[in-house]
């Protein structure tokens, strides 16, 4: 595949969980974005919201070529048939198949990066036994990657959390000096090259309350973080911390860097929600390709009833083209700009 072709291959965009709003928030992402930024759905069509123009493709630079007047979509039939707000554990394998046929058209330079619709965790894990809590596992483990990071990023804000998918009691003996010390070169490194920061300023949090407070609330900052930090401080890192989680997200705090790295799961996840729900985007860094996704899951409360917003897949769909972009050298690093 040559660097021209690659750079105008079309985004693939992942089925997710087609009894959540994935489908609808596709065909509005579509509707919205039409041939201007070409990307193809993979998934069954017969998921699509009725009223949407389809087009079934068989390579994704069908896509570019159809785009313009119909949602391009590469069939995977599902054998059960599909009911709103109830994902039905037949098709859980089908959910599978989708992430897997994007990730190798990613990899074969077909698709220019991989967009994720959202997916149900438990729904795969009934319905096909699928040993990964996330798409951020899964995709480590298909591209042969050992740690990859969650970035979060909106306009106002990035973060990344170091230990993702766990429940809260195995964060402290999770949460080891190698780990935190990949998830920040990762970040770095990402941030570096695909974001256009040169000199990434990082602030890094606490695991207890008030970082800990010189040992009288834990001992994880004084033990392990500080000293990773000093680490890689001499290395050249720009890197503050350990901050106290509770103050680092206000405004004027969130001037003085470029990411909150965070220890745990919703200390990262719950102020960049908060702050810009339909405008984050969740990017997975260290992968040999390009993978984002909308930062919501798959609103089983409202599905099927048309009223989902698509801003944050449409932002997803437009980061991932411009980190294609970046990376053929073909325009400005990526921002999450709609
Ligand atoms: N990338 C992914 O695959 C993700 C998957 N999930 C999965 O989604 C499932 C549901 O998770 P929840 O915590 O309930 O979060 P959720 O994001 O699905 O829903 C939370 C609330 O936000 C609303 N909401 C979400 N997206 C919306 C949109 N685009 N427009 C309007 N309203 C929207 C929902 O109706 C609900 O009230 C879980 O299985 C979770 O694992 C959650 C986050 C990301
Ligand atoms: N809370 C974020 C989330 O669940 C998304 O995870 P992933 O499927 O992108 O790994």
């Amino acid at each position: 595949m040559t660097q021209t072709t690659q750079q105008k291959a079309p985004i693939a965009l992942s089925c997710g969980e087609p009894a959540g709003i994935g489908p609808e928030i596709a065909a509005k992402a579509w509707d919205r974005l039409r041939g201007r930024q070409p990307f193809f759905y993979i998934g069954d069509p017969r998921h699509i919201p009725v009223g949407t123009p389809i087009r079934e493709i068989h390579t994704p630079q069908d896509a570019v070529h159809v785009s313009a007047e119909a949602l391009p979509v590469l069939p995977i039939t599902f054998p059960a048939e599909n009911t709103a707000g109830q994902p039905d554990p037949r098709n859980a394998a089908g959910v599978i198949e989708a992430i897997a046929r994007g990730v190798s058209l990613v990899q074969s330079g077909e698709a220019s990066g991989l967009c994720t619709g959202p997916i149900n965790k438990k729904a795969l894990k009934d319905g096909a036994d699928f040993a990964y809590p996330g798409h951020t596992e899964y995709l480590a483990a298909l591209a042969g990657v050992d740690q990859v990071v969650m970035m979060l990023a909106c306009d106002a804000l990035r973060v990344v959390p170091v230990t993702i998918h766990i429940p809260l009691e195995d964060v402290p003996s999770q949460l080891t000096a190698a780990r935190l010390t990949d998830t920040l070169l990762i970040t770095h490194r990402a941030l570096r090259r695909d974001l256009g920061i040169d000199a990434p300023r990082i602030a890094v949090a606490g695991l207890n309350p008030h970082a800990g407070e010189g040992g009288a609330m834990g001992r994880e900052e004084i033990d392990m973080i500080t000293p990773v930090l000093d680490a890689l401080r001499r290395e050249c890192m720009n890197i503050t911390g350990p901050l106290s989680a509770d103050t680092m997200f206000h405004a004027e705090a969130r001037k003085n860097y470029d990411v909150a790295v965070c220890m745990y799961h919703d200390q990262a996840l719950i102020p960049i929600k908060t702050l810009d729900f339909s405008g984050g985007v969740n990017v997975t860094l260290g992968l040999p390709f390009i993978r984002t996704s909308p930062d919501h899951g798959t609103a089983f409360d409202i599905a099927g009833q048309g009223i989902a917003d698509a801003d944050s897949l449409i932002a997803a769909l437009n980061m991932a083209r411009k980190m294609a972009d970046a990376k053929t050298g073909n325009a400005a690093p990526a921002t999450t700009e709609k």
